[in-house]
This record gives structure tokens, sequence and C-alpha cells, in this order.
């Protein structure tokens, strides 16, 4: 700043900003308005101040807690040095836990935590760690409401506290498929304009008894093999997972089965459109109109059974349900690109025994323009529930060891022990979390939560957040000499 406008201008304030600076990134910036006049630069702040004050959807008291040892055991310094600057900045105050052992979130917001002077709860990690502060809260709130968690056939509660993700994980793909990308600064950001996005969640039952809930994919065959071989190599970090991928690309096992499933057929839409779901399911209506009647000729010819439950039969190397896109930086289009946030369906996505050479394509093409789906050996369905029962019986001692992390020789082929063909089972990855259990039934899918984040690509929010974009932090009406600081810092709070 010139010399000459700070004497001419001696009393100033500084109005800090969101910024969309590329694709889905957020930044922080701010803008120093100069007065002459002490009184006048004193009125604007007030009456900044109280237009802040009346965005009620903006969070004031968060709790927030981090997993130390989720992805590159980053979670801690992330939080302190890049997200806890700027809730300071916009006035949010936190009480913050730093998470002691796996459940340790689930277990305090499910019993302990007063959630009532809360205006949302944030979790530093990745989809295990938000998958936690999800199993706690929505079961607390079917606790409340007395709402039967065991059974497939009830609704779940919707709960009115918000979860926000701070991304310090190894995929991070609830964070991305929501929020575009996977950038600690850019969630935080959402957090605090109070941004919201309602999400579905299914929940996941064996023999009728609750086993859990999933937001993003329930994945058995590959995902679940993936994941069984990833956790005993968590040391790698991230890397894990390209280690265990390649692993169990070349194992190429398939599991035979039943699938079962309740077609969604009152929607529109199906998981072949072009469209992509990046702000929820009826902002995306809103924006794509046009759309309609070809989705609505897609879903006739794609479910002629309309009334009943389809079932199939088969050999698959993976049952995928995935109930977002599950975008991810290892595949920025998702495992189902179609797929609604909110739209109380999961596209179940089957694909059925093929060659080595074939799977490997199939799965390049969650990395590029083509479509995954185009392919004779791989089908995807849009559905409100879905059961699986494998080929062979799993005995509740087989599960018992399972459950314990040990391996069978059960899970050697039944019909030639002595052979390396496909194991009788595999297991569910359900958001990065290992269910023994083969056989499963996932109830209506339900649309219960709101993240404290969203996507912000059409133009209608994004004129929305620039009519008010700002969350102000200043220093009220000190002459310029007082001030200095401002000028070269803006996201530290001082
Ligand atoms: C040979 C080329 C292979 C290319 C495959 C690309 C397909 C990648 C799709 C990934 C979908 C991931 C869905 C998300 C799963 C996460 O919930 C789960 C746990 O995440 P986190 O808690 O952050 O660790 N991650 C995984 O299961 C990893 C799957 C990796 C598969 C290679
Ligand atoms: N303090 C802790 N010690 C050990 N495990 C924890 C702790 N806090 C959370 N966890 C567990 O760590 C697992 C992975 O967490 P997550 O944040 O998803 O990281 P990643 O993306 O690397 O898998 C989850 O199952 C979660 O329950
Ligand atoms: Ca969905």
């Amino acid at each position: 700043m010139p010399q000459k406008s700070t004497e001419a201008y001696p009393y100033a304030f500084t109005v800090s900003y969101v910024e969309r600076v590329w694709q889905h990134r957020w930044r922080c910036s701010d803008v120093t308005f100069h007065c002459l006049e002490g009184a006048l630069c004193q009125q604007w702040v007030q009456t900044i101040r109280e237009q802040l004050t009346a965005l009620t959807s903006r969070p004031k008291h968060l709790l927030v807690y981090i997993n130390p040892y989720g992805g590159k055991q980053q979670g801690e310094r992330i939080y302190e040095q890049k997200v806890a600057p700027l809730f300071t900045l916009a006035s949010i105050s936190t009480d913050v836990i730093v998470t002691e052992h796996a459940n340790h979130a689930r277990d305090h917001l499910r019993t302990e935590a007063e959630l009532k002077q809360y205006d949302g709860v944030v979790c530093v990690g990745g989809d295990g760690m938000f998958s936690e502060m999800v199993h706690g809260l929505v079961s607390r709130t079917q606790r409340d409401n007395g709402v039967d968690q065991n059974s497939p056939e009830e609704k779940l509660v919707p709960c009115t506290l918000r979860i926000g993700i701070i991304p310090a994980g190894s995929t991070d793909c609830i964070c991305y498929a929501t929020v575009g990308i996977n950038d600690p600064v850019t969630s935080a950001l959402h957090i605090i304009v109070g941004d919201a996005q309602p999400m579905d969640v299914c929940s996941v039952h064996h023999n009728n008894t609750f086993l859990r809930y999933s937001v993003s994919l329930l994945g058995y065959g590959f995902y679940g093999d993936v994941l069984a071989d990833s956790e005993r190599k968590r040391w790698m970090g991230p890397a894990r997972y390209d280690f265990s991928g390649f692993k169990t690309f070349l194992t190429h096992h398939y599991y035979e089965g039943t699938v079962s499933f309740l077609p969604a057929t009152d929607i529109l839409g199906t998981p072949r459109d072009k469209t992509r779901c990046r702000a929820g399911y009826v902002l995306l209506y809103k924006c794509n109109l046009s759309n309609n009647i070809h989705n609505q000729l897609c879903s006739l010819v794609l479910y002629p059974h309309v009334w009943g439950w389809r079932v199939i039969r088969g050999k698959f190397l993976a049952i995928n349900a995935a109930s977002m896109s599950c975008a991810c930086p290892r595949s920025p289009k998702g495992l189902s690109p179609a797929a609604h946030l909110a739209d109380g369906t999961t596209d179940l996505i089957l694909v059925r025994q093929c060659s080595r050479f074939n799977f490997l394509r199939h799965l390049l093409r969650h990395t590029s323009k083509y479509d995954q789906f185009d392919m004779t050996f791989v089908e995807v369905h849009r559905v409100r529930r879905f059961r699986f029962t494998p080929r062979y019986c799993q005995s509740d001692s087989e599960l018992d060891l399972r459950e314990n992390g040990k391996r069978l020789f059960s899970q050697i082929c039944r019909d030639h022990p002595a052979c390396s063909c496909s194991p009788a089972y595999s297991s569910w990855n359900c958001d990065g979390e290992i269910l023994p259990h083969a056989a499963i039934e996932v109830g209506y899918v339900t649309t219960p939560y709101n993240l404290l984040c969203k996507y912000t690509v059409h133009s209608e929010s994004i004129q929305t957040h620039s009519l008010f974009p700002h969350f102000v932090t200043l220093q009220p009406c000190y002459k310029m000499d007082k001030i200095k600081t401002h000028q070269s810092t803006h996201n530290t709070p001082s």
C-alpha cells in the first residue's frame, strides 16, 4: 500500500473472503478497505458483522475429531497448520479430540458427546474416520427415535447435526466425491460458509442383524480382497492400495453367488447417464431439465421388470454398490460416475468372470473417458435394496475365524482343496472397513445426512456465494499503522 494512501485514508478494515482459484479448489483471500473517517469505518464493520451474524447456516461451535494415524499420519499437522487458523479467522470456536484408538470417535459421539452445544462435527482423516462419525451419529439418532437398526425394512430417521470432512486419509473418496477435490483448505472453507449436502446411507444386515452403514462403496470380490490384503500393509501408507490392488488383480479370483435387487423404478436417471451429480439430487435436476425425457426413456429400457425383485446368479469378479460416484484421485470420475449423492438409491455394478485382459480394460476405464460399463461382462442397475448370497454357506465358526482376521482352509476352493483356484468367499469393503460376512442384505437406501460441504460448480451456486461470500475478521477501525499485519498475512488470525 503506498504511503500516500495510508496518510490520506488512515482508517481501514480487512474483509476475508472465499475465492475459487482452480476447478474445485478454494482459497481464502482478503481485501482491505481504507476510510477517511473512523466513524464510517466502524459503521461498515458493524453492518457487515450484523449481516454475517444473521447467516444461521454458518457454524459457530464445532466438535473436531482428528485421527492421527490416517493416511500419511499428517492429520494433526494438517489441522493445526491449515484448518485451525481459518476457523479462528471465521470466529468459529472448537473442541478438538485427537483419537486414541479405533472407534474412539464413534463411541464418544454415540454415548458421551454433548451434541446440543455444537453446530456440527468435523473429522480429520479418511473414509474410515468419516464412517466412524456416521455410525456414532446415525446410531444415536435411531436409538433416540426408537428405530430398530436390526430391521432392513426400517427407514432411518435423519440426523440434524452435520458432519464436515477434512481430508487426511488414504483414498478420501467421500470428500472427493462430494467436494470435487481432496484439499483441506477447500473443505475448511466449505464448512465455514455453511455449505450442506445431503447424502444417502445404506444399512447392511446379516440374518436380520445390523452390521454397518455405508455411504460410498460396498464392494465384494475385487475391492473386498484389495482392502483385506492392504490392511496387513498399513505401514506402507496410502501406497498399500496400489500394491494390494496389483496383487489382487493378478490373483484374479471370482466368487459364485446370487444377487437379488429391487430396481429403483420411480426415479429419473440411470447409471449410464452422462450427467454428473455434483450438488445433490435437487440441484442436478434443476440444472438438467432437458435431460429428463431422455432419462425417463433410459429407465424404461433398463428396467423392464419394474414391479419386483430381480435375481441374478453367476460368478463375479466384483460386486460393487456405489451410493455416490466414489470419485477419488485414483479415479476422478469414480466407480459410478452418474450416481447421485442423495436420491435414495445405490448403483449396483456386477462384473462377471472374464479374462484378466478384459478385467484390466474395465479397471483402466475408471481412469479415462471411456465407459467402464460398456462391456459385455459388466452390468449396472440403480437399486433401492439388494441382497447377496454366496453359493456356499458360511458357517458361524468360519465367520468367527474370519472376524478374528485368520485365513481359513475353507477359503481355498471347495471343489479342489489342493488347487489354487478361487476361494469360496471374499469379504465386503464397506467404506474402507472389512465386513467378514459374505451374505448380506442392504436395507432401504435412505438420505438421513447432511454434510458440511458440497460442490459448487453450478452457476447458481457461484452467484449465491458471490452475493455474500465473505467471512469477516477485522480489527475494527484501526489506523493504518496499527494494522500493518493485514497487508501481508491473510489466513492467520491476528
Ligand atoms: C490397474 C489399474 C487400476 C485402476 C483402478 C482404479 C479404480 C479405483 C476406484 C477406487 C474406488 C475407491 C472407492 C473408495 C474406497 C474407500 O472407501 C476405501 C477406504 O478409503 P480410506 O479410508 O481413505 O483408506 N479405499 C479403498 O478401498 C481403496 C481401493 C483401491 C483400489 C485400487
Ligand atoms: N487413534 C487411532 N488409532 C488407531 N486407529 C484409529 C485411530 N483413530 C481412528 N482409527 C481407525 O483408523 C482407521 C483408518 O482411518 P482413516 O482415517 O480412514 O485413514 P485411512 O484413509 O488411512 O484408512 C479407521 O478404521 C479408524 O477407525
Ligand atoms: Ca445415491
